[in-house]
């Protein structure tokens, strides 16, 4: 089990943190002392979650605040709040997403809903949470890709699946652009000699609501080939699901760029999983970027940085 290292002091967000590998990775790292802000789209449920973590975690701190990555004024309403406290951001975790949407639907700002909630979402959250972050004396920003992304495309020319939508095609184009999200970060952090640190992870297939509410591999309801499939590839539970992300933003060996990935795949945590060929392309991480700055129309020149 990976051991997170003292997190006293440090303040964490993490997004999606009422079930699967959030929820485990916000009780992890309250466990290890840091004030954790559970980011929820249904603070219901956050409040749930939060008792959980209590219960095995008394006196940890811990807050619920209402965060739908799937609306760009709920995201500005989220870093508003905690830019108005002022306190300085150790830690993001970008972990929250939704997974083969069976039909393409938009989000509040018209982008395709994947797209919106696991990319642009997460895009203008972590560039408007730059100000908090680089008031922090060594921030993180860690981002869950997924496997997926290994066989990904970016459509440049039908980035919101206009013409064609593939439940699983615009899954793994989010998830990828998750990675160059991260690769260009930390190519910002790099050029601005920022002191911030930004990695990715992928849990491997991990038994969460992400498997269990609907998503398949033909994205409808499953049928005997992937009920098949479910119980013969194998699979982990939250706990090790979430031990990549945790890496990825709590040890002192993970570096700038650096992705990892479960145990059992043989490639980490304590390796850097190899990153997929098209997230090793810079260019179409600026342009990525570009577009995202675009269409959020969120941008670092427009931070107080
Ligand atoms: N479970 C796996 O096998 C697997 C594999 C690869 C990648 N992942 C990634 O891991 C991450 C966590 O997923 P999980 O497996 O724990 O599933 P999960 O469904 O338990 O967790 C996803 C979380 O994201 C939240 N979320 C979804 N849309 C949101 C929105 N618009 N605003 C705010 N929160 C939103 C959900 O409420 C939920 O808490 C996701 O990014 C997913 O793509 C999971």
């Amino acid at each position: 089990m990976y051991q997170v290292p003292d997190q006293r002091g440090k303040v964490a967000v993490v997004t999606g943190a009422n079930s699967g590998t959030g929820k485990e990775a916000a009780k992890r790292l309250a466990g290890a002392g840091a004030h954790v802000v559970l980011a929820v789209r249904t603070p219901a449920k956050g409040e749930q979650a939060r008792n959980e973590i209590l219960a095995a975690h008394p006196g940890a701190r811990v807050e619920v605040r209402r965060l739908d990555l799937a609306s760009l004024s709920s995201v500005r309403e989220f870093t508003d709040g905690l830019a108005t406290e002022g306190k300085p951001l150790d830690l993001l975790l970008n972990n929250a997403g939704v997974m083969n949407v069976p039909r393409r639907t938009e989000t509040d700002d018209g982008f395709e809903l994947q797209l919106g909630s696991n990319f642009l979402g997460p895009f203008a959250l972590t560039v408007q949470l730059l100000p908090l972050l680089l008031a922090a004396p060594a921030p993180r920003v860690a981002t869950m890709s997924s496997g997926t992304a290994n066989r990904a495309r970016i459509s440049f020319d039908d980035l919101q699946s206009t013409r064609a939508y593939s439940p699983t095609r615009a899954y793994a184009q989010s998830k990828l652009a998750d990675l160059l999200m991260m690769i260009h970060l930390a190519d910002l952090a790099a050029q601005h000699a920022w002191p911030l640190l930004s990695a990715g992870a992928h849990p491997g297939y991990t038994r969460t609501n992400l498997m269990t509410s609907g998503p398949t591999l033909n994205g409808g309801r499953p049928g005997r080939l992937e009920s098949l499939l479910y119980k013969i590839v194998p699979s982990q539970g939250p706990e090790q699901g979430a031990e990549p992300l945790l890496y990825a933003a709590t040890d002192p060996a993970a570096t700038p760029g650096g992705y990892y990935g479960p145990r059992w795949s043989m490639v980490g945590p304590t390796k850097a999983a190899p990153l997929p060929r098209s997230a090793r392309d810079k260019t179409a991480a600026a342009r990525l970027w570009t577009v995202a700055e675009r269409l959020t129309g969120v941008s670092i020149q427009t931070q107080r940085l």
